[in-house]
């Protein structure tokens, strides 16, 4: 298993985060637990931060909060001076629990009923995305009785079939996000949304998908979204003022991955927009990016306690843990791998075969396919790497398991983040 951040094997073999081993962890708080390494997720919003800047155009890192998000995680992206994008009422909900600068929030969404609009009116949200026609035609409506004006982005489909999963592709032509650049309506639109008393119509958004590990293709997509500006600015007179590119940038869960450099990425995707507007005649614009997994996901384990092993009939050994694809519902959903270690054994050598199942009614629950481990025995902890992204945030309670807890560990300390539902959690909103 490979070590992010602040991870390290102790004298005794066991696995630290954050200056704590996995058995005080444990102790305190309980198993399954999410562990966030927090001086990781700041140092990499540094790193975005410091990379993702240009000294003639305006830059914003806006954390992609679906990827993971509580309140404590909320005030960290504040803390560190980041925007951050949410996807519905109750990451919106979230972020002002949270105390988060409304005015530093985007608000995206193929389909935003009214109220989540309502609260996100009311409460000053800065940037509303916009997704399609009738979208426009309900905010604008509601604006307009309120005597509002919006700032907006609109978010469009350059067409890049970016190498990922089939799940989390979003720039296909027939995609379900954004319109197509290649729609002639387009001009018209924006147009329209130059114009409406409603809007304050900033620019465009773009995003590729997820999990993508190609340079070029981001790249590609840059270019393509100023091409676009340069041919709105023509067709229909309104300047492009803001281009928002969206995150997707891929991250190590296991070898098979290959990540980019993030620093010399970001700093290639700005000069490459930067030669391109000096080339194109475009006056300055603002750029930003929405990174979301590659901003948490290495920062993140998940600890299990091992519950038992079995030997089957079959040839296959399995590992029981006590948690599985309600608390990670990756392995099952996009076929996901990960790397495990057993974590109080982490000097040990590897001797077998195992495949790591959770404890849910499906033979789909596996979190890890064939790992090679030291024994296990019950009792042991297995600790899962590369969680922080879509594990706590997709999480269920299928078969009516509690979610885990999720703790922030950082120079020897560890504080509760989101507490473990409890039992009593599970039957609060069930009408007896
Ligand atoms: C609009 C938008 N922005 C940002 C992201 C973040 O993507 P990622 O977590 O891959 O960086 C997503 C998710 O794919 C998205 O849909
Ligand atoms: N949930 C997906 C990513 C979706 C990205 C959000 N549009 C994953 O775990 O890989």
């Amino acid at each position: 298993m490979k070590l992010f951040g602040t991870m390290k094997t102790n004298s005794e073999g066991v696995l630290e985060i954050g200056g704590k081993s996995v058995y005080e962890l444990k102790k305190e708080f309980g198993t399954p637990l999410y562990i966030m390494d927090e001086a990781y997720i700041r140092e990499t919003c540094k790193l975005f931060a410091d990379n993702f800047k240009s000294s003639v155009l305006s830059t914003e890192v806006i954390y992609a909060s679906k990827a993971f998000l509580n309140v404590a995680m909320a005030k960290l992206i504040s803390e560190e001076g980041l925007s951050m994008d949410v996807v519905s009422g109750g990451e919106i909900y979230t972020a002002i629990k949270a105390g988060f600068p409304m005015e530093r929030v985007y608000f995206h969404g193929n389909n935003k009923t009214r109220a989540e609009l309502e609260l996100a009116i009311e409460h000053g949200l800065g940037t509303i995305v916009l997704d399609h026609r009738q979208e426009i035609d309900t905010l604008e409506a509601m604006l307009k009785e309120k005597g509002k004006t919006q700032s907006v982005l609109l978010r469009v489909n350059p067409g890049i079939d970016a190498h990922t999963h089939d799940y989390i592709k979003t720039s296909k032509l027939d995609s379900k996000f954004g319109e197509s650049i290649y729609d002639e309506d387009i001009y018209a639109l924006t147009k329209k949304l130059s114009e409406s008393d409603a809007f304050d119509f900033k620019g465009f958004h773009c995003h590729i998908g997820s999990q993508i590990f190609e340079e070029k293709s981001f790249i590609q997509a840059a270019l393509a979204m100023v091409d676009f500006a340069v041919d709105v600015k023509e067709k229909t007179g309104v300047t492009v003022e803001a281009l928002n590119l969206g995150g997707g940038f891929g991250v190590y869960y296991t070898e098979e991955d290959d990540p980019m450099e993030l620093g010399a990425f970001l700093k290639h995707l700005v000069s490459n927009v930067e030669s391109k507007l000096s080339e194109v005649g475009l006056p300055s614009l603002k750029i930003m990016i929405e990174p979301g997994r590659s901003m948490v996901s290495n920062a993140g384990t998940t600890l299990y306690e091992i519950g038992g092993t079995k030997e089957t009939y079959g040839g296959k050994d399995y590992i029981f843990i006590d948690g599985g694809m309600t608390d990670n519902p990756r392995p099952a959903l996009y076929s996901a791998k990960y790397e495990g270690a057993i974590a109080n054994k982490m000097n040990e050598k590897s001797t077998r075969t195992y495949t790591v199942a959770g404890k849910c009614c499906e033979s789909g629950d596996i979190i890890i396919k064939d790992i090679e481990l030291p024994e296990a025995v019950p009792g042991d902890l297995l600790a899962v790497s590369t969680t922080g992204a879509y594990t706590y945030s997709m999480s269920s309670n299928y078969n009516r398991n509690g979610r885990p807890a999720v703790v922030f560990v950082k120079d020897g300390s560890a504080r509760l983040a989101v507490k473990r539902e409890t039992l009593e959690d599970l039957v609060r909103n069930d009408v007896l």
